[in-house]
């Protein structure tokens, strides 16, 4: 399990409401929450917000994040270009526990216009309690770090 307790959370200007609930949600559970913005609801790009987060994670603030957009999409091919994140999106609590069971996701994504908030901070309670299986999974998550070159 992981060393720190804070978790990060960032998101565009489509998850505002959800990530202000989620955020709410960790430190409810009196985990640390490092909220990365966006700060309003003026519209910016998704892209720098995954980065923003990932750069967070590469500095050790945290080892796991919560990262919204409007729908997940966007944000979630944003983030999995780099290659120490493993992030998953997911709309329902099997995906949240099984993204942490086979994947060893470090970054939950999440879409603020697609997952209403109880089932949100079901998968966020899923998704920090589970872990990581290893086993068969390792290997495979091993291979996701060193895929091949085209
Ligand atoms: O990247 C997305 C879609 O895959 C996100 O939902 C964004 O939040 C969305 O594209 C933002 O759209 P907007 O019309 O600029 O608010």
């Amino acid at each position: 399990m992981p060393v720190s307790n804070a978790i990060l959370l960032a998101s565009d200007h489509g998850a505002i409401d959800l990530r202000a609930a989620l955020r709410d949600h960790v430190t409810a559970r009196g985990l640390e929450a490092i909220d990365l913005g966006t700060d309003d609801t003026a519209s910016v790009d998704y892209p720098d917000f995954a980065a923003t987060l990932a750069q967070a994670i590469q500095e050790g603030r945290a080892e796991r994040g919560l990262l919204l957009c409007g729908t997940g999409v966007g944000i979630s091919i944003a983030i999995n270009r780099y290659p120490f994140i493993r992030g998953a999106l997911v709309h329902d609590v099997t995906g949240a526990r099984l993204c942490r069971q086979h994947n060893d996701a470090n970054v939950l994504v999440l879409g603020g216009r697609t997952t209403g908030v109880e089932v949100a901070r079901d998968c966020v309670d899923a998704f920090l309690d589970t872990a990581f299986e290893g086993g068969r999974h390792a290997r495979r998550v091993h291979k996701l770090g060193a895929m091949p070159a085209l």
